[in-house]
């Protein structure tokens, strides 16, 4: 027999279609997220101890779309609490798909440790037909207790795929290769039992970033406004009377601001809200002084983050500083 496995990994369990059930085996959509418990999800897959000695813990048992700012900041310092005790290798969490790419980069941003951090969804419930769930647990567990895997930032896994947290995006309502890294390149597979890594990110995470959670209870409110043929200024304003402390603002193209909406961009800045000049097609890079005069209206731009992802980075660094030119430095950074 096979020497009992020596890393420890820890599951940590939010909810999601990963812990879901439906009525029949052929219930895809209209299933119930969140319903299944750690212990479950742990038992449902025995192979998982053959890669590691694995603990669970039941964080939250929500649908993602219910993920808030409050239940990252919990997670994050569970996180941290769990990885600086030496009883404890690696960490995968479980997560709903919906939000999974921003959880992973706000972990990729907060995390204060080397050691691996997985999140692992599943676009079919556990009672469906060929459900990916137990299949990406497996790998996600594989990977976390792996030494491949140390130093890597955050990890997402579905579908034998190994994803980097900032570049990852959920790309298909329904498919299983709906999480991808288009453009910049997922990082790996895993296959054979094994990880296979081919890229790794230039940009800084985890214990080198300057971000710091410990201490924190809430962060600064931050919304996205979205760009589109006629939009006017109304969400917008509605956002910055309601007390956004910044704005990210997901333009058309390569992040266009249309002139029924820049005088109020422009008048918010005016009141200290910090503009963040992000796209809504998720690809490429928002150029600075390039859709409009960023130097002159004192605007950041989101370089290649995401909407979704620029606005947790903004969250992250107005609680450090309200400069405009600091920030846009930590958007070149992270
Ligand atoms: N596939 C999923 O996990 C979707 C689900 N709505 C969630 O994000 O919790």
């Amino acid at each position: 027999a096979d020497a009992a496995p020596t890393a420890h990994v820890t599951i940590l369990a939010t909810g999601g279609t990963i812990a879901g059930s439906g009525a029949t085996s052929t219930t895809t959509v209209g299933y119930t997220a969140a319903t299944v418990g750690v212990d479950r999800l742990i038992q449902a897959v025995p192979e998982l101890a053959k890669v590691a000695q694995v603990k669970g813990e039941q964080v939250f048992q929500i649908a993602s779309e219910n993920m808030t700012n409050e239940h990252w900041l919990t997670l994050a310092k569970r996180v941290n609490t769990l990885l600086a005790q030496p009883d404890v290798d690696g960490i995968v969490i479980t997560h709903g798909t919906d939000t999974l790419e921003e959880t992973a980069f706000f972990l990729d941003m907060v995390v204060k440790s080397n050691k691996p951090v997985v999140l692992v969804g599943a676009m079919r419930p556990g009672t469906a037909l060929s459900a990916d769930g137990p299949i990406n647990l497996y790998n996600a567990v594989l990977l976390a207790a792996s030494k491949e895997a140390i130093g890597k930032g955050v990890l997402v896994t579905l579908n034998d795929q190994i994803q980097g947290a900032r570049d990852v995006t959920k790309t298909n309502t329904s498919t299983l290769d709906s999480f991808k890294t288009p453009e910049l390149g997922m990082l790996g597979y895993i296959q054979g039992n094994k990880p296979y890594f081919y890229h790794v990110s230039t940009r800084k995470h985890t214990v080198d970033t300057e971000f710091d959670i410990s201490k924190l209870d809430s962060l600064p409110q931050v919304d996205i406004v979205y760009g589109y043929a006629n939009v006017g200024p109304v969400a917008l304003n509605a956002l910055v009377a309601a007390g956004a402390k910044g704005i990210i603002h997901a333009g058309v193209g390569d992040g266009s601001l249309a002139s029924k909406v820049a005088p109020s961009l422009t008048a918010a800045r005016k009141q200290g809200v910090l503009i963040v000049r992000s796209a809504r097609v998720g690809q490429g890079i928002v150029a600075r002084n390039g859709e409009a005069n960023d130097d002159a209206l004192d605007f950041v731009v989101s370089d290649t983050l995401n909407p979704q992802k620029a606005r947790i980075l903004l969250m992250l660094a107005l609680t450090k500083t309200s400069d405009s030119k600091e920030i846009q430095r930590m958007f070149y950074t992270y």
